[in-house]
């Protein structure tokens, strides 16, 4: 097997983003103003101190900028304390002040480890659930200027807030987009450590796009972010739910809760229009909550369900597909999606719905949608000069995911008389539950299965693996095993390449775009792509010096 080492150029690891851009022109509010705005009670160390304010300017300081993290303040800034998981944000309340903030945003806990703090000290019931709208006054409600368009659902938000971005930059409109993979505005490429930014960030983003001109955007919105609010203070004109499945259940309570998180998204508060999947059983849940509360809806199936809009005539491709939207008044264009499998079908018809019903011509929103060949690290192929069997990098990091990529491109190994293998492994630190369930899909669709680490975290690999392994046992039966375990991905790829013959097909799942790989708390440069593109490039030299007699071995 090639031993392969991942390229040591740091420039090709992201650092996590410690600084959100900041606007240049903000309205200058008064602590005070603030403090009236949030109604919120104002403490000095515990004391009372309305008619005296604390610090140098107390209650008349201009607020300039507001921010959760004591390390991300810049003077003038409001700090924001909430409770996080570890601790008490007010612990670093003296670190924010000395970093030159104007007043501390807390709790009634927070507010009684802050005593004697030299700024004002403003107490609310719940930070995180002022953050969003406080953050959108500082910064003078950036999202009323701009076109909001929000994705939601377990699978397929980055993707499909791509594909909106593609309509959106066809009408010349001057875009963003805010997601898993990075920032962008306008040109603007600011590096992403959330799906969705915590909201003092999200809205100084906003409130920079508007100052460069940026006049839509399209933005994946998390259950984390709608259970803490990020997004509260944004009227989306647009909210797509695509699906709701197994993940995060180390977050949310139950399923249940889950749904629940998603469903906000759906309120009069939150958006004009919802945009649904109602081939996904919450989604049709999604409708019902949507006509009770008065939320205009827009249905889409992809499977024949009855709906406004629906997609007929599919034709999948290895990298593509082509189909009719059918829309309510019955009126048929002929669209495409420049990514792979039929889940990119609903993702690209969510996306056109989201256009049309929000004003843009169908025709635009088709051909916009129809622009994006590709969304980085999701079904990315992965190619070099004499390659005979297909290659991807795949973000599918949850159960339904695995199967939807593994069942997408089953088709194309059964085209090539090949045989489909996939390289996957799950995440530490996150949603036990769906490790035996990920295992279980795998060697359910895959020929071949090999489990590897994702981001053990401060998890231990072994037993994240041995809870995979759990899952594909249960499921085989006692059928043959069609899995082996190497725990080490760089080397899992390099087995799955040498494994791979003509016909195949090779999905690496789970990572996609990522540019680190989590072990023991600490991250190391690693990306996918690259490593499958060394590993295929060691096995092609391997084979063409005569030592590649072992690949494609595997069964036919
Ligand atoms: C598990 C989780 O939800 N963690 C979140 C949490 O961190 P934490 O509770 O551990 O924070 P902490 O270390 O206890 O610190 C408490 C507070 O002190 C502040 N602090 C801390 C240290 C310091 O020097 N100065 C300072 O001000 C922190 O900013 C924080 O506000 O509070 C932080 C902000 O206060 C969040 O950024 C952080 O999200 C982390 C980054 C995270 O990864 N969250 C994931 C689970 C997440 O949000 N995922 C969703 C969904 C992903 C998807 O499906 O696409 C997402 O939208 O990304
Ligand atoms: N509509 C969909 N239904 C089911 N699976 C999908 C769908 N769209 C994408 N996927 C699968 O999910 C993976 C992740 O897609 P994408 O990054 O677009 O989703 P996401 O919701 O943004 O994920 P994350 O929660 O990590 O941000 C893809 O690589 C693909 O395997
Ligand atoms: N937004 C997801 C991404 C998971 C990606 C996977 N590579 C992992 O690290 O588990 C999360 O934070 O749960
Ligand atoms: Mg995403």
């Amino acid at each position: 097997m090639p031993q392969l080492t991942v390229p040591a150029d740091p420039t090709m690891y992201r650092e996590p983003m410690t600084t959100t851009p900041r606007p240049h022109s903000v309205p200058q509010h008064t602590v005070r103003a603030c403090a009236e705005f949030l109604g919120a009670a104002v403490a000095d160390g515990g004391t009372k101190a309305d008619a005296e304010p604390a610090g140098p300017a107390g209650l008349a300081a201009a607020v300039t900028g507001i921010s959760h993290d004591s390390q991300g303040i810049r003077p003038g800034d409001l700090y924001l304390a909430w409770p996080g998981a570890a601790r008490h944000g007010a612990e670093f309340g003296p670190d924010a002040v000395a970093a030159g903030a104007v007043a501390v945003v807390t709790d009634a806990a927070g507010s009684a480890q802050l005593d004697g703090l030299a700024v004002p000290v403003l107490v609310v019931s719940d930070v995180r659930g002022v953050a969003g709208k406080l953050s959108a006054f500082v910064y003078g409600e950036p999202a009323k200027q701009l076109a909001m368009f929000g994705v939601t659902g377990t699978n397929g938000k980055t993707t499909t807030s791509y594909l909106v971005d593609g309509g959106l930059r066809r009408a010349g409109r001057c875009t963003g987009v805010v997601g898993t993979v990075q920032i962008l505005i306008g040109d603007e490429v600011v590096p992403s450590v959330r799906t969705t930014p915590e909201a003092p960030d999200l809205q100084a983003i906003l409130a920079t796009a508007v100052e460069k001109g940026v006049e839509a955007v399209s933005m994946e919105v998390s259950s984390h972010a709608l259970a803490y609010g990020r997004t509260a203070g944004i009227r989306f004109e647009a909210a797509a739910f695509l699906n709701l499945t197994q993940d995060h259940l180390d977050f949310h309570a139950d399923f249940e809760d889950y749904f629940e998180a998603k469903a906000k998204l759906f309120t009069p508060e939150y958006t004009k229009r919802a945009i649904v999947d109602v081939d996904d059983e919450h989604g049709r849940r999604v409708v019902e909550r949507c006509r009770a509360n008065g939320v205009e809806v827009h249905t889409f199936s992809i499977k024949g369900n009855p709906a406004d809009w629906s997609a007929e005539d599919v034709e999948l491709d290895a990298d593509d597909s082509t189909f009719t939207v059918v829309g309510p008044d019955g009126r048929r264009h002929k669209a495409s999606a420049g990514l792979p499998g039929d889940f990119n079908v609903a993702n690209a018809l969510a996306a056109i719905v989201m256009l049309t019903v929000s004003g843009i011509g169908l025709e635009t929103a088709v051909a916009g949608v129809g622009d994006v060949h590709g969304v980085p690290g999701r079904m990315e192929r992965v190619q070099i000069p004499g390659q005979d069997f297909l290659a991807v990098v795949d973000y599918a990091h949850t159960p339904d995911a695995v199967q939807t990529a593994l069942s997408a491109l089953r088709p194309v190994a059964e085209r090539g008389h090949g045989r489909l293998r996939v390289v996957v492994g799950c995440g530490g630190d996150r949603d036990k539950a769906k490790r035996p369930m990920m295992g279980a899909a795998a060697v359910r669709l895959a020929d071949e299965a090999v489990f590897t680490d994702d981001n053990p975290r401060s998890e231990s690999s072994a037993e994240i693996l041995a809870a995979v392994t759990a899952g594909a046992d249960a499921e085989l039966a006692g059928a043959a095993q069609n899995y082996r375990v190497v725990a080490d991905r760089a080397a899992a790829i390099a087995y799955a390449v040498a494994a791979s013959g003509p016909g195949d097909v090779l999905i690496v799942a789970g990572k996609g775009h990522e540019q680190g790989q989590e072990i023991a708390g600490v991250k190391k440069p690693f990306d996918d792509r690259v490593v499958l593109r060394a590993a295929l490039e060691a096995s092609a030299g391997a084979s063409s010096a005569g030592t590649g007699s072992e690949k494609g071995t595997g069964e036919r």
